[in-house]
This record gives C-alpha cells, sequence and structure tokens, in this order.
C-alpha cells in the first residue's frame, strides 16, 4: 500500500489489449474521462472523445495521444444537454465507424443551479440520464452489429440521495440540487438493469458503477469553501487515475463477459439500494423517458 488512498481503492491490473476496438466515451476531456481514455488509448482501441467543448478536448487530445503513443485518437462534439447535437454526433458515428465495441457514458454534472436543457428538461436529469439514454438508443444498432460490445454508465453511490418523481421529474415544484443529482444518478442504475434484460442473448452487455469518490472537476458547482475542504480531505478521496479504475474493468475484464446488468465498485460487484432494485419503477421511468424522448425502442430489440 502507497497511501490512505490506496486503502478505498479496488487493487486490479489487466494486460488485456483493444488492438482493432473502438471505444466511445463521454465527458471524456477532464477527471474520469480523460484517465479512462489514457488507459484504453495504452491498450491500443481507438478512441473516440465525445465532448461539449472541442477545444478543451483537442488540448486533451493531443495530451493522450503523446502520451499514450496510440494517434488513433479523435474529439467530436457531443452536447448531452441538447438532443439535436446528440442526433448529430450518432448520425456522424453511424456513417463513419464500422463497428463500436464499448459505448462508455461518463459525463456528468453535479448539484448545478436550477436550469433546463435545449428541450426543456432539469439539467442534472437531461444531461446525465436522459442524454445517455438517447445516445444509447441511437448507438445500439451499431453496437449489436459489433457484439460482443458492452455499454458502461457511471452511476455513483448518490444515486441513494434521491427517488425518481415521475410526478416532477423536471422537478419544477420543488428543486434540491442534491435530490436532483440523485436521482439522475438512481436512474442511471435503473436503466442499466432494464437495458441489460432487454438485451439479453444480444451479446452486449451492460454496467453500472460508483468511481469512488474522486479529486475531479465534478465539485465546481459547490460553493467555495466546500471545495477547499474537499481539497483538504484529498487524502482520503481518489485521484483521478484511481476513479477511473471500475470503467476501465467494465470495459475490458474478461469475466465480466456473462454478466450484464451489475453496478459496481472498486472493480467488484457492489450492493445499491433497495430503490435501484425496483423494476417495476424501472419500467414507469423508461416509459417515461420514451415518452419525454419521443422514441420507441421496440424495433432495436426485435432485430
Ligand atoms: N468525482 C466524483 O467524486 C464522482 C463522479 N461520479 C461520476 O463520474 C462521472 C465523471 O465525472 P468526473 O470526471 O468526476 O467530473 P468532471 O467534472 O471532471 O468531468 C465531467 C465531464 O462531463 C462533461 N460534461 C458535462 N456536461 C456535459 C454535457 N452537457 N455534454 C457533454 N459533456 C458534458 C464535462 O465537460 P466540460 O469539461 O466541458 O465541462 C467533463 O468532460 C460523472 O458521471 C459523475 O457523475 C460519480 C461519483 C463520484
Ligand atoms: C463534503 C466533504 C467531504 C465529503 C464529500 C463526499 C462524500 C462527496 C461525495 C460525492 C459524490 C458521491 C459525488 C458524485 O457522485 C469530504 C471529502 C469528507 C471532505 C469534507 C467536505
Amino acid at each position: 500500500m502507497h497511501s490512505i488512498r490506496d486503502f478505498f481503492c479496488g487493487q486490479w491490473s489487466s494486460s488485456v489489449r483493444l488492438d482493432d476496438k473502438t471505444v466511445i466515451i463521454t465527458g471524456a476531456n477532464t477527471g474520469i474521462g480523460k484517465e479512462t481514455v489514457r488507459d484504453l488509448a495504452k491498450r491500443g482501441a481507438r478512441v473516440i472523445m465525445a465532448c461539449r467543448d472541442l477545444e478543451k478536448a483537442e488540448a486533451a487530445r493531443k495530451e493522450l495521444m503523446e502520451d499514450s503513443g496510440n494517434q488513433n485518437i479523435v474529439a467530436n462534439k457531443l452536447d448531452l444537454s441538447d438532443t439535436k447535437s446528440i442526433r448529430a454526433f450518432a448520425e456522424l458515428i453511424n456513417k463513419e465507424e464500422k463497428q463500436v465495441n464499448i459505448l462508455i457514458n461518463n459525463a456528468g454534472i453535479m448539484m448545478c443551479p436550477y436550469s433546463k436543457t435545449a428541450d426543456g428538461f432539469e439539467m442534472q436529469f437531461g444531461v446525465n440520464h436522459l442524454g445517455h439514454f438517447l445516445l444509447t438508443y441511437l448507438l445500439l444498432d451499431l453496437l449489436k452489429k459489433s457484439a460482443p460490445s458492452r455499454i458502461i454508465n457511471v452511476a455513483s453511490v448518490a444515486h441513494t440521495w434521491g427517488s425518481i418523481h415521475l410526478d416532477d421529474i423536471n422537478s419544477e415544484k420543488s428543486y434540491s440540487p442534491r435530490r436532483a443529482y440523485g436521482q439522475s444518478k438512481l436512474a442511471n442504475i435503473l436503466c442499466t438493469r432494464s437495458l441489460a434484460k432487454k438485451l439479453q442473448g444480444s451479446g452486449v452487455t451492460v454496467y453500472s458503477l460508483h468511481p469512488g469518490v474522486v479529486q475531479s472537476e465534478l465539485f465546481r458547482n459547490l460553493s467555495k469553501p466546500v471545495q477547499i475542504a474537499v481539497k483538504v480531505f484529498s487524502p482520503f478521496t481518489k485521484t483521478t487515475i484511481q476513479g477511473a479504475q471500475t470503467t476501465i474493468y467494465c470495459a475490458v475484464e474478461p469475466k465480466l463477459d456473462n454478466e450484464s446488468g451489475g453496478y459496481y465498485s472498486d472493480c467488484a460487484p457492489a450492493l445499491c439500494s433497495s430503490e435501484a432494485l425496483d423494476d417495476e419503477m424501472a419500467q414507469k421511468l423508461w416509459e417515461l423517458s420514451c415518452q419525454m424522448l419521443g422514441i420507441t425502442w421496440d424495433q432495436r430489440f426485435s432485430q
């Protein structure tokens, strides 16, 4: 053990290569996403960084290509707070890419002041859940064609901070930044389980995870004193490299080939709340999400 931090991290390492595999990862210009790209690029994957700010993405891409020695890293525009941007990104991928073997839904925002996405969804639910739900829907045919393939949803232990409010999903009646973040992360886990069931036998497996409490830019919306406190307590939290390990585990660990729908933490299966195991709520959330986005998955599951 090298530091107090190591105590909080699942120890895992693997020499699995990803040559000839294509990975898409959202929110890849910083934090956990950027470190995930670094690792997967070193394993030889073609990595598509899906980012809302192309200037930041380009700077990260250059650094990651240099460090990994892998020139096969590209950056494309994706703003998860706008379904037009999500559709444009998916159209480009479906046109240009022969295969997508791993989709990592990593981007996230936490506890922002109340605002709405371009389509009128509460921002945290819109970006963290609905944006990724739509992206997955639009890429599913390609993922199925590329099977065996994996979908990884970066959720959080913070799924315990909220419930699914079917009657006020956009928090219009009452907004708590913390509860809305919790609702979005609970939605990630519920939909991971639903999608895994619907994709049984397709060769596409689905995972959700908690990366740990990680020193990243995620705390940018919290007050300065809280941000400083989080920094001061950094020996008890994870670095972004450590925070990326469970995502990398879900993306490459061969043992997970025959597991789907589970929730992981510290590179191992983890317990989630009873609300995250509620199949009836999962079905209601699935239907509401489809209705909000104007989509129906039936065709995608029947092929
Ligand atoms: N850090 C932690 O302690 C924990 C993190 N998580 C989860 O891990 C994931 C990664 O977070 P982390 O690396 O910590 O946070 P960061 O804030 O460091 O990174 C988040 C990434 O998401 C991107 N993003 C935000 N909004 C959008 C959007 N509308 N469209 C596209 N991309 C967007 C950001 O882009 P930009 O740089 O342009 O803002 C950034 O690249 C998140 O899902 C988070 O909820 C879960 C539990 C704990
Ligand atoms: C407030 C605070 C702390 C706790 C932070 C926690 C527990 C954050 C959890 C964040 C999650 C789960 C985010 C993403 O999903 C510390 C570090 C003890 C230091 C003192 C200030």
